[in-house]
Protein backbone atom coordinates (compact mmCIF):
# COMPACT_ATOMS: atom_id res chain seq x y z
CA UNK A 1 0.00 0.00 0.00
CA UNK A 2 1.18 3.34 -0.63
CA UNK A 3 0.79 6.26 1.40
CA UNK A 4 0.21 8.54 -1.76
CA UNK A 5 -0.37 8.17 -5.07
CA UNK A 6 -0.69 10.39 -8.26
CA UNK A 7 -2.80 9.73 -10.90
CA UNK A 8 -1.87 11.49 -14.20
CA UNK A 9 -5.09 12.57 -16.45
CA UNK A 10 -4.43 12.78 -20.18
CA UNK A 11 -6.11 11.48 -23.15
CA UNK A 12 -8.04 9.02 -21.46
CA UNK A 13 -10.62 11.85 -19.44
CA UNK A 14 -12.99 9.04 -18.07
CA UNK A 15 -13.43 6.87 -14.59
CA UNK A 16 -14.59 3.69 -15.83
CA UNK A 17 -12.61 1.19 -18.06
CA UNK A 18 -9.63 2.88 -16.59
CA UNK A 19 -7.27 0.29 -14.88
CA UNK A 20 -4.74 2.76 -13.54
CA UNK A 21 -6.62 4.76 -11.81
CA UNK A 22 -8.55 1.48 -10.66
CA UNK A 23 -5.21 0.42 -9.86
CA UNK A 24 -4.11 3.66 -7.89
CA UNK A 25 -7.35 3.80 -6.15
CA UNK A 26 -6.77 -0.42 -4.34
CA UNK A 27 -3.17 1.01 -3.79
CA UNK A 28 -2.97 4.52 -2.14
CA UNK A 29 -4.35 5.61 0.91
CA UNK A 30 -4.36 9.50 -0.55
CA UNK A 31 -4.38 10.18 -4.42
CA UNK A 32 -3.61 13.46 -6.07
CA UNK A 33 -5.71 13.82 -9.70
CA UNK A 34 -3.72 15.88 -12.15
CA UNK A 35 -4.58 16.99 -15.55
CA UNK A 36 -1.93 19.78 -16.75
CA UNK A 37 -2.57 21.89 -19.75
CA UNK A 38 1.13 22.96 -21.33
CA UNK A 39 1.24 26.37 -22.37
CA UNK A 40 3.13 25.86 -25.17
CA UNK A 41 -0.09 24.13 -26.46
CA UNK A 42 -1.51 27.38 -26.90
CA UNK A 43 1.25 29.19 -29.49
CA UNK A 44 2.03 28.34 -32.58
CA UNK A 45 4.39 25.39 -33.25
CA UNK A 46 6.90 24.60 -35.37
CA UNK A 47 4.57 24.52 -38.29
CA UNK A 48 3.42 27.46 -37.54
CA UNK A 49 -0.22 26.02 -36.09
CA UNK A 50 -0.92 25.56 -32.02
CA UNK A 51 -0.78 22.09 -30.85
CA UNK A 52 -3.74 23.08 -29.27
CA UNK A 53 -7.24 24.70 -31.29
CA UNK A 54 -10.56 26.29 -29.34
CA UNK A 55 -12.42 23.98 -30.66
CA UNK A 56 -11.20 20.79 -28.87
CA UNK A 57 -9.76 22.76 -26.08
CA UNK A 58 -13.73 23.33 -25.44
CA UNK A 59 -14.67 19.65 -25.46
CA UNK A 60 -11.30 18.87 -22.98
CA UNK A 61 -12.57 21.60 -20.58
CA UNK A 62 -15.89 20.09 -20.80
CA UNK A 63 -14.70 16.83 -20.26
CA UNK A 64 -12.63 18.17 -17.39
CA UNK A 65 -15.79 19.78 -15.66
CA UNK A 66 -17.48 16.45 -15.59
CA UNK A 67 -14.55 14.50 -13.98
CA UNK A 68 -15.27 17.55 -11.12
CA UNK A 69 -18.78 16.71 -10.93
CA UNK A 70 -18.36 13.01 -10.96
CA UNK A 71 -15.87 13.29 -8.17
CA UNK A 72 -17.79 15.44 -6.09
CA UNK A 73 -19.33 12.48 -4.21
CA UNK A 74 -16.03 11.29 -3.34
CA UNK A 75 -15.05 14.54 -1.48
CA UNK A 76 -12.12 14.60 -4.80
CA UNK A 77 -11.32 17.39 -6.86
CA UNK A 78 -8.97 17.53 -10.21
CA UNK A 79 -6.16 19.50 -9.64
CA UNK A 80 -5.44 21.47 -12.47
CA UNK A 81 -2.02 22.98 -13.68
CA UNK A 82 -1.24 25.10 -16.29
CA UNK A 83 2.24 23.93 -16.61
CA UNK A 84 4.46 21.51 -18.20
CA UNK A 85 3.48 18.03 -16.53
CA UNK A 86 7.21 17.01 -15.72
CA UNK A 87 7.48 20.52 -13.52
CA UNK A 88 4.09 20.48 -12.22
CA UNK A 89 4.75 16.31 -11.05
CA UNK A 90 8.51 16.85 -9.74
CA UNK A 91 6.87 19.94 -7.61
CA UNK A 92 4.42 17.71 -6.51
CA UNK A 93 6.24 15.01 -5.38
CA UNK A 94 9.08 16.90 -3.67
CA UNK A 95 6.30 18.76 -2.33
CA UNK A 96 3.84 15.98 -1.05
CA UNK A 97 6.39 12.91 -0.68
CA UNK A 98 4.54 11.17 -3.76
CA UNK A 99 5.14 7.34 -3.63
CA UNK A 100 3.75 6.42 -6.52
CA UNK A 101 2.48 7.99 -10.20
CA UNK A 102 -0.08 5.79 -12.45
CA UNK A 103 -1.24 6.85 -16.12
CA UNK A 104 -2.67 5.06 -18.81
CA UNK A 105 -0.11 4.39 -21.27
CA UNK A 106 -0.28 7.14 -24.10
CA UNK A 107 0.05 7.06 -27.89
CA UNK A 108 2.28 9.85 -28.52
CA UNK A 109 6.20 9.63 -28.40
CA UNK A 110 6.21 13.33 -26.50
CA UNK A 111 3.92 11.77 -24.16
CA UNK A 112 6.45 9.12 -23.76
CA UNK A 113 9.57 11.19 -23.58
CA UNK A 114 7.77 12.74 -20.59
CA UNK A 115 6.75 9.89 -18.68
CA UNK A 116 10.75 8.57 -19.14
CA UNK A 117 11.95 11.82 -17.97
CA UNK A 118 9.80 11.89 -14.86
CA UNK A 119 10.74 7.84 -14.39
CA UNK A 120 14.92 8.97 -14.50
CA UNK A 121 14.50 11.45 -12.17
CA UNK A 122 12.30 9.87 -9.70
CA UNK A 123 13.68 6.19 -9.94
CA UNK A 124 13.04 5.36 -5.99
CA UNK A 125 9.10 6.06 -6.87
CA UNK A 126 6.30 3.05 -8.39
CA UNK A 127 5.59 4.21 -11.83
CA UNK A 128 2.33 2.21 -13.21
CA UNK A 129 1.11 3.24 -17.06
CA UNK A 130 -1.29 -0.37 -18.13
CA UNK A 131 -2.48 -0.42 -21.25
CA UNK A 132 -6.12 0.92 -21.73
CA UNK A 133 -6.00 3.45 -24.86
CA UNK A 134 -6.33 0.61 -27.62
CA UNK A 135 -8.54 -2.69 -27.35
CA UNK A 136 -5.33 -4.51 -26.34
CA UNK A 137 -2.54 -4.91 -24.63
CA UNK A 138 0.91 -4.86 -25.70
CA UNK A 139 1.18 -8.26 -24.24
CA UNK A 140 -2.05 -9.98 -25.87
CA UNK A 141 -0.52 -8.78 -29.12
CA UNK A 142 0.13 -11.88 -30.97
CA UNK A 143 3.85 -10.56 -32.27
CA UNK A 144 6.58 -8.34 -30.38
CA UNK A 145 6.05 -4.55 -30.71
CA UNK A 146 9.75 -4.49 -33.10
CA UNK A 147 7.68 -7.31 -35.57
CA UNK A 148 4.50 -4.95 -35.72
CA UNK A 149 2.93 -5.78 -39.44
CA UNK A 150 4.01 -3.40 -42.19
CA UNK A 151 0.80 -2.87 -43.51
CA UNK A 152 -2.61 -2.56 -42.04
CA UNK A 153 -4.23 -5.69 -43.90
CA UNK A 154 -1.60 -8.11 -41.91
CA UNK A 155 -1.69 -6.77 -38.63
CA UNK A 156 -5.90 -6.73 -38.81
CA UNK A 157 -5.73 -10.49 -39.87
CA UNK A 158 -3.47 -11.77 -36.72
CA UNK A 159 -5.64 -9.62 -34.59
CA UNK A 160 -9.19 -9.82 -35.11
CA UNK A 161 -10.17 -12.84 -33.80
CA UNK A 162 -8.48 -11.80 -30.45
CA UNK A 163 -10.29 -11.99 -27.54
CA UNK A 164 -11.28 -8.51 -25.75
CA UNK A 165 -11.09 -8.00 -22.13
CA UNK A 166 -14.17 -6.84 -20.85
CA UNK A 167 -14.14 -2.82 -19.90
CA UNK A 168 -14.50 -2.65 -16.10
CA UNK A 169 -16.75 -0.09 -13.80
CA UNK A 170 -15.37 3.42 -12.60
CA UNK A 171 -13.89 2.33 -9.18
CA UNK A 172 -16.25 2.92 -6.34
CA UNK A 173 -14.03 4.00 -3.87
CA UNK A 174 -11.41 7.26 -4.55
CA UNK A 175 -8.75 7.83 -1.68
CA UNK A 176 -8.86 11.35 -1.02
CA UNK A 177 -6.35 14.03 -1.30
CA UNK A 178 -3.77 15.52 0.98
CA UNK A 179 -4.80 18.69 2.15
CA UNK A 180 -4.15 22.05 0.74
CA UNK A 181 -2.97 20.89 -2.62
CA UNK A 182 -3.96 23.70 -4.84
CA UNK A 183 -5.35 23.47 -8.75
CA UNK A 184 -6.11 26.58 -11.14
CA UNK A 185 -9.96 27.25 -11.32
CA UNK A 186 -11.28 25.38 -14.71
CA UNK A 187 -11.61 28.26 -17.34
CA UNK A 188 -14.51 28.98 -19.14
CA UNK A 189 -14.66 29.95 -22.80
CA UNK A 190 -16.73 32.00 -25.23
CA UNK A 191 -20.32 31.16 -25.61
CA UNK A 192 -20.10 31.89 -29.31
CA UNK A 193 -17.71 28.50 -29.55
CA UNK A 194 -20.73 26.36 -30.24
CA UNK A 195 -20.18 22.57 -31.03
CA UNK A 196 -21.99 19.49 -32.59
CA UNK A 197 -20.33 17.66 -29.78
CA UNK A 198 -20.08 17.98 -26.17
CA UNK A 199 -16.92 16.44 -24.05
CA UNK A 200 -17.31 14.53 -21.46
CA UNK A 201 -17.83 10.63 -19.98
CA UNK A 202 -21.76 11.01 -19.61
CA UNK A 203 -22.49 12.58 -23.16
CA UNK A 204 -20.04 10.15 -24.35
CA UNK A 205 -21.95 7.13 -23.13
CA UNK A 206 -25.32 8.55 -24.00
CA UNK A 207 -23.90 9.44 -27.51
CA UNK A 208 -22.54 5.39 -27.56
CA UNK A 209 -26.19 4.74 -26.15
CA UNK A 210 -28.13 6.70 -29.24
CA UNK A 211 -26.27 5.04 -31.90
CA UNK A 212 -26.24 1.69 -30.68
CA UNK A 213 -30.26 1.85 -30.13
CA UNK A 214 -30.74 2.89 -33.55
CA UNK A 215 -30.91 1.69 -37.17
CA UNK A 216 -27.46 3.11 -37.95
CA UNK A 217 -24.84 0.42 -37.45
CA UNK A 218 -27.06 -1.97 -39.76
CA UNK A 219 -26.06 0.47 -42.80
CA UNK A 220 -22.75 2.16 -41.64
CA UNK A 221 -20.75 0.73 -44.22
CA UNK A 222 -23.16 1.83 -46.86
CA UNK A 223 -22.93 5.90 -45.49
CA UNK A 224 -19.55 5.54 -44.51
CA UNK A 225 -17.80 7.61 -47.01
CA UNK A 226 -20.01 10.40 -47.44
CA UNK A 227 -18.81 14.38 -47.51
CA UNK A 228 -21.30 14.99 -44.82
CA UNK A 229 -24.04 13.95 -42.67
CA UNK A 230 -24.10 13.57 -38.74
CA UNK A 231 -25.94 9.83 -38.77
CA UNK A 232 -23.26 8.97 -41.64
CA UNK A 233 -20.65 7.76 -39.59
CA UNK A 234 -20.66 6.87 -35.51
CA UNK A 235 -18.98 10.02 -34.64
CA UNK A 236 -17.30 8.35 -31.94
CA UNK A 237 -14.19 10.16 -32.85
CA UNK A 238 -13.81 13.49 -30.26
CA UNK A 239 -14.80 10.98 -27.23
CA UNK A 240 -12.26 8.01 -28.39
CA UNK A 241 -9.57 10.81 -28.88
CA UNK A 242 -10.15 12.71 -25.84
CA UNK A 243 -10.86 9.19 -23.99
CA UNK A 244 -14.16 9.94 -22.63
CA UNK A 245 -15.17 6.61 -24.03
CA UNK A 246 -12.42 3.58 -24.54
CA UNK A 247 -12.58 1.52 -27.35
CA UNK A 248 -13.58 -1.60 -25.71
CA UNK A 249 -16.74 0.41 -24.14
CA UNK A 250 -17.42 1.02 -27.97
CA UNK A 251 -16.89 -3.13 -28.59
CA UNK A 252 -18.66 -3.98 -25.78
CA UNK A 253 -21.77 -1.71 -26.86
CA UNK A 254 -21.09 -3.32 -30.94
CA UNK A 255 -21.12 -6.92 -29.52
CA UNK A 256 -24.93 -5.72 -27.84
CA UNK A 257 -26.39 -4.14 -31.06
CA UNK A 258 -25.21 -7.10 -33.04
CA UNK A 259 -26.29 -9.84 -30.31
CA UNK A 260 -29.99 -8.35 -30.56
CA UNK A 261 -30.21 -7.41 -34.15
CA UNK A 262 -27.69 -9.72 -35.69
CA UNK A 263 -24.02 -9.07 -37.27
CA UNK A 264 -24.09 -7.82 -41.19
CA UNK A 265 -20.79 -6.20 -43.13
CA UNK A 266 -21.96 -2.81 -41.57
CA UNK A 267 -22.24 -3.56 -37.95
CA UNK A 268 -18.77 -5.31 -38.49
CA UNK A 269 -17.47 -2.69 -40.44
CA UNK A 270 -17.53 -0.33 -37.31
CA UNK A 271 -14.98 -2.52 -35.71
CA UNK A 272 -12.84 -2.87 -38.70
CA UNK A 273 -12.55 1.06 -38.64
CA UNK A 274 -11.66 0.23 -35.13
CA UNK A 275 -8.74 -1.77 -36.24
CA UNK A 276 -7.50 1.01 -38.46
CA UNK A 277 -7.08 3.08 -34.76
CA UNK A 278 -5.67 0.25 -33.11
CA UNK A 279 -3.35 -0.18 -36.04
CA UNK A 280 -2.16 3.96 -35.71
CA UNK A 281 -1.38 3.50 -32.27
CA UNK A 282 0.62 0.40 -31.88
CA UNK A 283 2.65 2.14 -34.91
CA UNK A 284 3.06 5.20 -33.01
CA UNK A 285 4.44 3.36 -30.06
CA UNK A 286 6.49 1.08 -32.27
CA UNK A 287 8.03 3.82 -34.69
CA UNK A 288 8.47 7.07 -32.05
CA UNK A 289 9.31 10.05 -33.01
CA UNK A 290 9.96 8.78 -37.30
CA UNK A 291 5.88 9.30 -37.27
CA UNK A 292 6.79 13.10 -37.56
CA UNK A 293 9.85 12.96 -39.83
CA UNK A 294 9.78 14.07 -43.38
CA UNK A 295 10.38 10.82 -44.91
CA UNK A 296 8.53 8.89 -42.42
CA UNK A 297 9.65 5.41 -41.97
CA UNK A 298 10.74 5.12 -45.35
CA UNK A 299 14.36 5.70 -46.37
CA UNK A 300 14.35 9.19 -48.29
CA UNK A 301 11.62 11.85 -48.22
CA UNK A 302 9.28 12.76 -50.93
CA UNK A 303 10.46 15.96 -52.86
CA UNK A 304 8.55 18.98 -51.66
CA UNK A 305 9.11 22.59 -51.42
CA UNK A 306 7.34 25.38 -49.49
CA UNK A 307 5.07 27.56 -51.17
CA UNK A 308 2.99 30.35 -47.99
CA UNK A 309 0.56 31.52 -50.27
CA UNK A 310 -0.59 27.67 -51.34
CA UNK A 311 -0.69 26.78 -47.22
CA UNK A 312 -2.45 29.54 -46.23
CA UNK A 313 -5.08 28.95 -49.63
CA UNK A 314 -5.60 25.73 -48.67
CA UNK A 315 -6.14 26.36 -44.54
CA UNK A 316 -8.70 29.23 -45.47
CA UNK A 317 -10.83 27.05 -48.41
CA UNK A 318 -9.56 29.78 -51.03
CA UNK A 319 -7.56 26.85 -53.50
CA UNK A 320 -9.02 26.55 -56.92
CA UNK A 321 -10.45 23.40 -55.89
CA UNK A 322 -13.98 24.18 -54.25
CA UNK A 323 -14.57 20.80 -52.99
CA UNK A 324 -11.20 21.47 -51.06
CA UNK A 325 -12.49 24.65 -50.23
CA UNK A 326 -16.12 23.47 -48.71
CA UNK A 327 -14.08 20.83 -46.54
CA UNK A 328 -11.31 23.01 -45.36
CA UNK A 329 -13.97 25.74 -44.43
CA UNK A 330 -16.21 23.15 -42.50
CA UNK A 331 -13.00 21.88 -40.73
CA UNK A 332 -12.16 25.50 -39.71
CA UNK A 333 -15.97 26.46 -38.62
CA UNK A 334 -16.60 22.69 -37.04
CA UNK A 335 -13.38 20.71 -36.00
CA UNK A 336 -14.68 17.99 -37.78
CA UNK A 337 -14.65 16.80 -41.23
CA UNK A 338 -15.47 12.84 -42.58
CA UNK A 339 -12.95 10.91 -43.31
CA UNK A 340 -13.36 11.08 -47.19
CA UNK A 341 -13.07 14.75 -46.26
CA UNK A 342 -9.47 14.19 -44.75
CA UNK A 343 -8.39 12.10 -47.53
CA UNK A 344 -9.15 14.44 -50.28
CA UNK A 345 -7.77 17.25 -48.79
CA UNK A 346 -4.31 15.47 -47.62
CA UNK A 347 -4.22 14.37 -50.94
CA UNK A 348 -4.63 17.99 -52.31
CA UNK A 349 -2.00 19.11 -50.32
CA UNK A 350 0.65 16.55 -50.99
CA UNK A 351 0.00 16.52 -54.62
CA UNK A 352 -1.20 19.38 -56.36
CA UNK A 353 -0.34 21.84 -53.86
CA UNK A 354 2.77 19.72 -53.21
CA UNK A 355 3.70 20.80 -49.82
CA UNK A 356 5.55 19.39 -46.99
CA UNK A 357 2.70 16.90 -45.45
CA UNK A 358 3.70 17.64 -42.08
CA UNK A 359 2.31 21.45 -42.09
CA UNK A 360 -0.76 20.03 -43.23
CA UNK A 361 -0.72 17.73 -40.35
CA UNK A 362 0.44 20.12 -37.59
CA UNK A 363 -2.57 21.92 -39.11
CA UNK A 364 -4.84 19.03 -38.32
CA UNK A 365 -3.34 18.78 -35.13
CA UNK A 366 -4.74 22.45 -34.18
CA UNK A 367 -8.24 22.78 -35.98
CA UNK A 368 -9.73 18.99 -35.29
CA UNK A 369 -11.74 18.54 -32.65
CA UNK A 370 -10.97 14.48 -32.38
CA UNK A 371 -7.12 14.80 -32.88
CA UNK A 372 -5.29 11.73 -32.02
CA UNK A 373 -1.26 11.84 -32.04
CA UNK A 374 -1.22 8.30 -33.52
CA UNK A 375 -4.17 8.20 -36.03
CA UNK A 376 -3.88 12.08 -38.09
CA UNK A 377 0.09 11.62 -38.25
CA UNK A 378 -0.18 8.13 -39.20
CA UNK A 379 -3.05 8.79 -41.52
CA UNK A 380 -1.20 11.65 -43.32
CA UNK A 381 2.05 9.96 -43.84
CA UNK A 382 -0.26 7.07 -45.23
CA UNK A 383 -1.41 9.68 -47.15
CA UNK A 384 2.06 10.98 -48.67
CA UNK A 385 3.47 7.65 -49.27
CA UNK A 386 5.71 7.91 -46.65
CA UNK A 387 3.89 5.28 -44.06
CA UNK A 388 2.21 1.73 -44.06
CA UNK A 389 0.65 2.28 -47.48
CA UNK A 390 2.24 -1.00 -48.97
CA UNK A 391 1.03 0.93 -52.87
CA UNK A 392 3.17 4.15 -52.17
CA UNK A 393 1.84 7.28 -53.17
CA UNK A 394 -2.53 7.50 -53.36
CA UNK A 395 -3.59 10.82 -55.25
CA UNK A 396 -7.11 11.25 -55.82
CA UNK A 397 -8.83 12.80 -58.65
CA UNK A 398 -11.18 15.89 -57.18
CA UNK A 399 -13.03 16.02 -59.99
CA UNK A 400 -14.24 12.61 -60.18
CA UNK A 401 -14.38 12.44 -56.06
CA UNK A 402 -16.63 15.62 -56.96
CA UNK A 403 -18.74 13.74 -59.88
CA UNK A 404 -18.62 10.85 -57.04
CA UNK A 405 -19.47 12.43 -53.92
CA UNK A 406 -21.28 16.17 -54.43
CA UNK A 407 -22.88 15.59 -58.02
CA UNK A 408 -25.44 18.47 -57.35
CA UNK A 409 -23.10 20.37 -55.66
CA UNK A 410 -24.89 20.78 -52.40
CA UNK A 411 -22.03 20.33 -50.17
CA UNK A 412 -19.88 23.00 -51.87
CA UNK A 413 -22.78 25.68 -51.74
CA UNK A 414 -23.45 24.30 -48.22
CA UNK A 415 -19.35 25.48 -47.20
CA UNK A 416 -19.05 27.63 -49.64
CA UNK A 417 -16.52 26.24 -51.55
CA UNK A 418 -16.83 28.10 -54.83
CA UNK A 419 -17.13 31.73 -52.92
CA UNK A 420 -13.46 32.34 -53.44
CA UNK A 421 -11.38 30.32 -55.47
CA UNK A 422 -8.11 31.81 -56.18
CA UNK A 423 -5.36 30.55 -58.43
CA UNK A 424 -2.42 29.21 -57.22
CA UNK A 425 0.79 31.49 -56.55
CA UNK A 426 -1.25 34.59 -57.11
CA UNK A 427 0.69 36.22 -54.17
CA UNK A 428 3.94 36.17 -52.67
CA UNK A 429 5.93 35.60 -49.54
CA UNK A 430 4.45 38.86 -48.14
CA UNK A 431 1.66 36.26 -46.77
CA UNK A 432 4.13 34.63 -44.46
CA UNK A 433 3.73 33.88 -41.77
CA UNK A 434 0.88 32.33 -41.79
CA UNK A 435 -1.17 32.56 -38.13
CA UNK A 436 -3.95 30.19 -37.24
C1 LIG B 1 -5.48 12.82 -42.99
C2 LIG B 1 -6.36 12.17 -41.92
C3 LIG B 1 -6.24 12.59 -40.61
C4 LIG B 1 -7.04 12.00 -39.60
N1 LIG B 1 -6.91 12.44 -38.31
C5 LIG B 1 -7.65 11.83 -37.32
C6 LIG B 1 -7.50 12.23 -35.96
O1 LIG B 1 -6.70 13.09 -35.60
N2 LIG B 1 -8.31 11.62 -35.03
C7 LIG B 1 -9.20 10.63 -35.38
O2 LIG B 1 -9.91 10.11 -34.51
N3 LIG B 1 -9.31 10.22 -36.65
C8 LIG B 1 -8.58 10.78 -37.63
N4 LIG B 1 -8.72 10.35 -38.94
C9 LIG B 1 -9.52 9.15 -39.22
C10 LIG B 1 -11.00 9.38 -39.56
O3 LIG B 1 -11.12 10.37 -40.54
C11 LIG B 1 -11.82 9.77 -38.35
O4 LIG B 1 -11.58 8.86 -37.28
C12 LIG B 1 -13.32 9.73 -38.64
O5 LIG B 1 -13.62 10.59 -39.72
C13 LIG B 1 -14.08 10.15 -37.40
O6 LIG B 1 -15.45 10.11 -37.59
P1 LIG B 1 -16.31 8.92 -37.00
O7 LIG B 1 -16.03 8.73 -35.56
O8 LIG B 1 -17.71 9.17 -37.39
O9 LIG B 1 -15.69 7.69 -37.80
P2 LIG B 1 -16.32 6.27 -38.14
O10 LIG B 1 -16.26 6.10 -39.60
O11 LIG B 1 -17.63 6.09 -37.52
O12 LIG B 1 -15.27 5.24 -37.51
C14 LIG B 1 -15.38 4.74 -36.18
C15 LIG B 1 -14.07 4.96 -35.48
O13 LIG B 1 -13.03 4.23 -36.14
C16 LIG B 1 -11.80 4.95 -36.11
N5 LIG B 1 -11.39 5.30 -37.48
C17 LIG B 1 -12.20 5.58 -38.53
N6 LIG B 1 -11.45 5.85 -39.63
C18 LIG B 1 -10.17 5.72 -39.26
C19 LIG B 1 -8.93 5.86 -39.94
N7 LIG B 1 -8.84 6.19 -41.23
N8 LIG B 1 -7.78 5.67 -39.24
C20 LIG B 1 -7.82 5.33 -37.94
N9 LIG B 1 -8.96 5.19 -37.23
C21 LIG B 1 -10.12 5.38 -37.88
C22 LIG B 1 -12.08 6.22 -35.31
O14 LIG B 1 -11.73 6.00 -33.96
C23 LIG B 1 -13.58 6.40 -35.48
O15 LIG B 1 -14.16 7.15 -34.44
C24 LIG B 1 -7.94 10.95 -39.95
C25 LIG B 1 -8.04 10.56 -41.29
C26 LIG B 1 -7.27 11.17 -42.26
C27 LIG B 1 -7.42 10.71 -43.70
Amino acid sequence: MHRLGLFWFQQDLRLSDQPALTQACAECEQLILLYCAEPGWFSPGRYTSKRMGMQRWRFVLDSLQEINHQLQPHKQQLVLRFQSPVEAISQLISQYKIDAIYQSRQPGYYEARQWQQLQQRFPYLSFQNPDSNTLFTEQQLPFALTELPASFSQFRKQVEQLPLAAAIAAPQHIPPAPTGVQSEPLPGYPSWLSSLFSGGEYSGQQHLKRYFNSTLPGFYKEVRNALDGFDNSTKFSPWLAAGCVSARQVVAALHGYEARHGRNDSSYWIYFELLWREYFHWYSHRHGKALFLRQGIKQSAPLTSFYPQRFRAWCEGTTPYPLVNACMRQLKQTGYLSNRGRQLVASCFVHELQLDWRYGAAWFEQQLIDYDVAINWGNWQYLAGVGADPRGHRQFNLEKQQQQYDPEGSYIRQWQGDSRVLALDSVDAADWPVLG
